[in-house]
């Protein structure tokens, strides 16, 4: 459009004592012609006259004259970009730096992004997930956000619009909902369906033209095509032809080859093919010292580190991660290493003098390979999904999800295997608890009203002596998830598994721990927690969990990952990956998830959980501690806080129940 020149401005002000002077002089040098009283009558209907033909040309032509001001005024704001029209337009196009900013991962930014986009356009969907904060299930969805127009941009045409809008008669009308189409391929409805089951179900009654949207699983995206690890291609784990691709499901005679933990009633503790694992790899002792020995002498040790364990995961597999990362270097070992960095590294924090060289000197680095790939096994296409939070955060957790990852009877199997190994242990468990309070609100929880004292405890333990333990636990009445343990090489199934995962998410076998089934019974949960330990002193931490359900469940049971604004419903055979630590090798808040309470139906999973690197008793049976005495498989069960119930049967006993544990960690074998 072309421009117009703004009308030449006016001074706005002429001195006074200019004008004065001026007058003044007219006056006295010029006084100007005398007039007759005829000659001033014509010249006054002359004036008259003339007013009047100004009168009427301006009346004509007001329009213009208005439209030339208001140009002036455009000019003057795209001049000076703080006049208020000027804000407006910036503000209105929504193209805040946030909103436009792309993911950084250059294989996924693509489709992140336009995820982003069919977010950000219209869905009841994501508003209502958001919205919750808590991870719960979405409330009823408001009525949803339209599409925005597109940003305007900083150009002096896009004011002049804003400006003739403000004046024009009526609002123009804006333009009609974009509807944002992503490729039909790359999307898997039905998954979406099992995440956001009640908002879909809301959302139907509203219009057309949200149904058109919320048939956009925007929560998904299928990793691109390239990622894909074909049935013959060599990948990353070299495998026999067809190895990595073809399982062989897990069959009723193959369970009991599953071997899970606890001491089975002929008092022999199930072993790992833990040499195996770990034979190429050089062992700060060689000693062949018993491990139970070398706890024991580990029992001077003085280390302080203490580790603030708020939202920590069961304490069970924590405590088989502790034990198993500090046990490498004896404390000799470890003072005759120290280099000179590393003293300066414990000088300038005095906090991490007591800890282990290797802690001290490790430095994480965030596992490149953690990357999504399409896999197949045993016939079934199996592509990664990820899932997007439906919150605004700078996490840089990753939540994946596989359909289908075991089949059912690798399913079946496990559950099996855990439902049997459960029933066959002990009955009567032991009963620890973290602190006398959740010891006291468990008890108010049975409206039972006793006294508490330390003699109830066995000492040296957190864990109630045999009486009280029987008789709280008929109170509880097996009020409790339970969790069973199977170990790296113990079975067909464990190897088949691991490289399963290595070729879904690049992660290394050997960096996995234990292999923990749960089952929650109906009613039960599990609190929110962290994997990894916050604000914790060890960087060696379980930088990824895989968990795959064996089971559907009818209601409830979903993980939730309350700070993503993510909640993933329990599927047969569904497996979640995620990473819980960032790049940095610090513990991610934003990997906090619980396992809500399973309303009706019970929930069943597999979890694993990876670490950044291999240790000496990574993936091994610990060794027992011999406190408290107790009678062959005798099982455990630690309640470890109060929150969701979250009481959990172990068949396994390791040495977090010990009260000197938290002192001698890093020491023990
Ligand atoms: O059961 C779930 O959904 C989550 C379980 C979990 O996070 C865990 O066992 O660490
Ligand atoms: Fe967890």
């Amino acid at each position: 459009m072309a421009r117009r020149r703004p009308p030449p401005k006016r001074p706005s002000s002429i001195p006074s004592s200019l004008t004065r002077k001026n007058s003044d002089t007219r006056r006295l040098v010029n006084p100007g012609p005398s007039f007759t009283g005829t000659e001033m009558t014509g010249f006054v209907r002359a004036i008259l006259l003339g007013a009047l033909v100004a009168g009427v040309v301006a009346f004509l032509f007001y329009p213009d004259i208005s439209r030339l001001l208001q140009h002036w005024e455009i000019d003057t704001a795209v001049q000076q970009p703080d006049l208020p029209n000027a804000k407006a337009a910036k503000s209105n196009g929504g193209n805040t730096p946030e909103a436009g900013q792309a993911k950084t991962d250059p294989k996924t930014s693509r489709k992140v992004r336009s995820v982003k986009e069919n977010k950000s356009t219209s869905t009841s969907k994501s508003t209502s997930t958001t919205s919750n904060g808590d991870g719960s299930p979405p409330k009823k969805a408001k009525a949803p956000k339209r599409a925005e127009a597109p940003p305007p941009q900083e150009t002096e045409e896009t004011l002049e619009c804003t400006c003739q809008q403000t004046n024009a008669p009526e609002p123009p009308t804006p333009p009609p909902p974009k509807k944002v189409k992503t490729n039909p391929k790359k999307t898997k409805p039905p998954v979406k369906t099992d995440l956001m089951e009640d908002e879909e179900e809301e959302v139907e009654e509203d219009s057309e033209v949200e149904l058109m949207e919320i048939e956009e699983p925007i929560e998904f995206i299928e990793l691109e095509a390239e990622e894909e690890v074909s049935p013959d291609s060599t990948g990353p784990v070299s495998l026999k032809d067809g190895e990595a691709i073809t399982f062989t499901p897990l069959s009723p005679g193959d369970e009991d080859v599953i071997r899970l933990g606890g001491r089975p009633k002929d008092g022999k503790q199930a072993s790992s093919s833990r040499e195996k694992r770990h034979s190429d790899k050089p062992k700060p002792d060689a000693s062949g010292t018993s491990s139970s020995a070398k706890n024991s002498s580990a029992k001077n040790d003085t280390s302080t580190t203490k580790s603030k364990k708020p939202h920590t995961a069961n304490s069970s597999d924590k405590d088989s991660r502790n034990s198993s990362q500090k046990q490498n270097i004896t404390p000799q070992e470890s003072k005759s290493q120290k280099s000179t960095e590393s003293q300066a590294n414990a000088a300038e924090n005095p906090e991490n003098e007591d800890l282990p060289e290797e802690v001290r000197n490790f430095k994480p680095t965030f596992l490149k390979t953690f990357t999504p790939k399409k896999i197949f096994a045993d016939g079934r296409r199996i592509p990664p999904v990820e899932l997007i939070p439906q919150k605004d955060t700078n996490s840089t957790v990753k939540v994946f999800l596989f359909n289908d990852f075991l089949s059912d009877a690798e399913c079946d199997g496990l559950r099996r295997v855990h439902d049997k190994h459960v029933q066959e242990m002990n009955t009567q468990p032991l009963l620890c608890f973290d602190s006398i309070s959740t010891l006291r609100k468990h008890l108010d929880d049975v409206r039972h009203k006793v006294h508490v004292t330390p003699q109830d405890f066995v000492k040296g333990t957190k864990c109630l002596n045999e009486t009280f333990s029987q008789q709280l636990g008929q109170w509880m009445s097996g009020n409790w998830s339970y969790s069973t343990a199977f170990y790296p090489g113990e079975s067909r199934f464990s190897t088949i598994f691991e490289k399963r995962v290595q070729q879904a998410m690049g992660l290394d076998p050997l960096n996995g721990g234990k292999f923990q089934i749960t089952s929650y019974p109906q009613g039960k949960a599990y609190k929110a927690h962290t994997d990894c330990v916050l604000d914790g002193t060890d960087p060696r931490d379980r930088v990824a969990s895989v968990l795959v359900y064996l089971d559907d469940v009818e209601e409830g049971g979903e993980t939730k990952f309350p700070e993503l604004g993510i909640w993933v419903k329990p599927r047969k055979g569904r497996a979640l990956v995620w990473n819980n630590m960032s790049p940095q090798g610090a513990c991610e808040p934003h990997s906090l998830h619980v396992a809500s309470k399973v309303d009706q139906g019970s929930k069943y999973i597999l979890i694993r959980w990876y670490y950044y690197k291999s240790f000496y008793s990574l993936g091994k049976r610990p060794p027992e501690p011999t406190l408290p005495t107790r009678s062959a498989a005798t099982p455990r069960v630690s309640c470890d806080d109060y929150d969701n119930g979250s009481c959990r049967w172990y068949d396994e006993w390791n040495n977090d129940h010990l009260l000197d544990y938290e002192y001698k960690k890093y020491t023990l074998i």
